[in-house]
């Protein structure tokens, strides 16, 4: 059967992406991420709509745990009800593949130019490279259809942004990023060595759960997204913590779930829902480079490879769009296809 342009672009993005982080550590980009560090600020905001919102989570993350006050916020939010809570002293990050989403378009069209923004775009004509003080282009080929390598870089030059202000980007942090984006190799090579076990998973399935805490909130955000968009299923994405607050009660032998649990400060927690989940006749994918095998059939372990865990929401994406793929194919839809929607959404 011929290859999806989804699932090609799925399974290149290794490719695609590690040249785009070395243009991002090209001269001329270092220079404009280390000019984000003359600015004067004392907050940040992050913005975007779908998964230009949701590729800001890790880097939001890792500014406030390093003592920057950061928060990402819908753009749509941040247009209507939360406009006052951009200051004089806030640097405003707005992420957008395409830079022509309806919400960002009118925001920044409203924010006066006493307000810094960044621009992250792939389009360097668009309104929102145009209204840029600081413009970061992704630099990667258009998608046709559902984001796959504008996402990964948008999370990537988010923790660049991130890196600067906290003045960690040298050469080293160049390594790890490299070497992160190597590793989404490896989790293509455990998903298709698991691929039966998976497509086993989807028998029965009517909705799937996504899991995760801290630097991967936005992991089960943006893949419940890409699950809804791409296979027109349903699937929603929650921080894990609040799972045990009454979501734990929907769980039974229908249940499917996707936890996202690399090493670092709540995978122990993270496992334990898994465990716990599955006693209760639920079963789940779990996303982990623990060493742990897991004897039960409710579990099936994607073995990832280790990283530092911030940025791990680079390559923990890739068995959800595996899966996803997986999906849609059985569902028998035409890949990549929008029913009523449009890759670029123009439209309040
Ligand atoms: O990055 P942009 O162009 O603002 O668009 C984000 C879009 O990407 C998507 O995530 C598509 O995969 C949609 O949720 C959203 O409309």
């Amino acid at each position: 059967m011929k290859m999806n342009e989804y699932l090609r672009d799925v399974l290149n993005q290794s490719k695609d992406i590690a040249k785009a982080v070395n243009y991002y550590f090209n001269e001329e980009n270092i220079e404009k991420l280390t000019r984000i560090q003359n600015l004067i600020f004392d907050n940040v905001i992050f913005t975007g709509m779908g998964s230009s919102h949701y590729c800001a989570c890790s880097a939001s993350t890792y500014l406030n745990n390093n003592g920057v006050k950061s928060r990402v916020i819908s753009a749509g939010e941040l247009l209507h009800y939360e406009y006052n809570s951009i200051g004089k002293s806030t640097l405003v990050i707005a992420i957008s593949q395409s830079g022509e989403s309806a919400e960002i378009v009118r925001l920044i069209d409203r924010i006066g130019k006493n307000v810094k923004v960044v621009g992250i775009t792939n389009n360097e004509k668009s309104p929102l490279a145009n209204r840029a003080d600081i413009l970061l282009n992704l630099n990667v080929k258009p998608e046709k259809s559902v984001s796959t390598r504008t996402y990964i870089s948008s999370i990537i030059l988010c923790l660049l942004v991130s890196c600067s202000i906290l003045k960690k980007l040298n050469d080293e942090t160049r390594d790890y990023f490299i070497r992160a984006v190597e590793s989404i190799d490896n989790a293509i090579k455990m998903c298709e060595e698991n691929k039966d076990r998976l497509l086993e998973f989807l028998d029965g399935v009517n909705y799937i759960t996504l899991l995760a805490r801290g630097y991967n909130i936005g992991t089960a955000y943006a893949g419940a997204l890409f699950i809804q968009e791409l296979s027109k299923f349903p699937a929603y994405g929650m921080d894990a913590a609040e799972f045990r607050h009454g979501p734990l009660e929907i769980v039974d032998d229908s249940f499917r779930g996707i936890i996202v649990s690399p090493s670092g400060l709540t995978c122990d927690l993270n496992v334990k829902l898994a465990k716990d989940i599955s006693s209760y006749g639920g079963r789940i994918i779990l996303l982990s480079d623990g060493e742990e095998s897991f004897e039960e059939d409710n579990i099936i372990n994607i073995k990832m490879d280790f990283c530092d865990e911030h940025l791990t929401p680079i390559f923990y994406i890739l068995p959800i769009q595996y899966l996803d793929n997986l999906i849609a194919e059985k569902k028998g839809l035409k890949v990549g296809e929008f029913r009523w929607g449009e890759k670029v959404t123009r439209e309040e």
